[in-house]
């Protein structure tokens, strides 16, 4: 596995920290790592990056041990920090060029290409940079050098809409490209479209793996159907479709993947109207699990 964590326990000295974490990214896949402020993501990519020393437990990148290998990793892996503190009396492009001479890389092409896709003026001063900007360089400095494995803490943080959904085609032309990508977010709605796999950390702790596939399979849509009488309300609450709600003509329908017996069940009343609202995956996920992250 490119990535694996293994039993990983960092003890602060005020008690926090994380606790016997496991987890393997495969080859290809995008793991999401999901958690609320100070769960302990951050804590957790640092080991990775070999910034830090276990308490016990261990991290590896390639079989590298990331404590001791921690040259290698570095210099390899693709790495954007949560807080990216850079030199402030460069600009963008000075900070860049030192990067790829600290890593040996002397294609540019890939650099220029993620610059122009960002659409940031580089040459400006990184002092005066906004939070989102500095986020762009952090993107470019972490990808330009196409490495096999990346770890993105936050990527998307004081990036616009727009922003947001150039990283998540990039992540996705990456994935596709076969990289390994690990990324921690506050949102569930990025990891749901980027990931393969999402992990959730609690007080430092995993409370659970699953895959977003099956998240998406539970998840239910409503049907919002207007019809046009009273007796096409009748006739739908006279099959085995799950009613949430009517109101007047209009009903709400619960479906869970089985759409043709919704098709079959409609198909005799007169329809003005049909909404679809999808339930949010993150609702799935607390169903799925209880509010403690045991699964129920
Ligand atoms: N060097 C340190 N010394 C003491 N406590 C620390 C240290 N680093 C982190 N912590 C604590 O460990 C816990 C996990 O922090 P961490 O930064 O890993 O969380 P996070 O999930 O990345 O949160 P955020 O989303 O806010 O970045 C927090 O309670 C934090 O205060």
């Amino acid at each position: 596995m490119p990535i694996s964590i293994h039993r990983l326990t960092k003890k602060f000295p005020n008690g926090k920290g994380i606790f016997d974490v496991s987890f393997d990214v495969a080859e290809g896949e995008v793991f999401g790592f999901l958690g609320p402020n100070g769960a302990g993501k951050s804590t957790t990519i640092r080991h990775l990056m070999g910034f830090m020393k276990p308490t016990s437990g261990s991290a590896t990148i390639n079989r590298l041990n990331a404590w001791k290998k921690s040259a290698e990793i570095q210099q390899s892996v693709g790495y954007l920090p949560g807080e990216t503190a850079f030199l402030e009396g460069m600009n963008g492009l000075e900070f860049l060029r030192l990067l790829a001479g600290m890593r040996k890389i002397k294609q540019i092409k890939r650099q220029k290409e993620l610059i122009e896709r960002f659409q940031f003026d580089v040459k400006t001063p990184i002092r005066k940079m906004s939070k989102g900007m500095k986020q762009k360089v952090g993107i470019v400095a972490a990808f330009m050098h196409d490495p096999q494995v990346l770890i993105l803490d936050e990527p998307t943080s004081g990036l616009d809409p727009l922003m947001q959904n150039l990283f998540v085609d990039l992540v996705k032309e990456e994935k596709k490209r076969g990289k390994t990508i690990l990324m921690s977010s506050h949102s569930f709605s990025e990891i749901d479209r980027t990931s393969d796999r999402v992990g959730i950390i609690k007080a430092g702790q995993l409370v659970a793996i699953e895959e977003i596939r099956k998240l998406q399979a539970l998840q239910r849509k409503i049907f919002q159907v207007t019809v046009k009488t009273s007796g096409d309300i009748e006739k739908i609450k006279n099959t085995p479709l799950e009613i949430v709600q009517i109101d007047g003509h209009q009903i709400r329908i619960a479906i869970q993947g089985d759409y043709e017996s919704f098709v079959k069940s409609i198909s005799e009343c007169g329809i003005n109207s049909i909404d679809i609202h999808r339930q949010n995956l993150e609702d799935v996920f607390m169903h799925f699990y209880n509010k403690d992250g045991d699964q129920s």
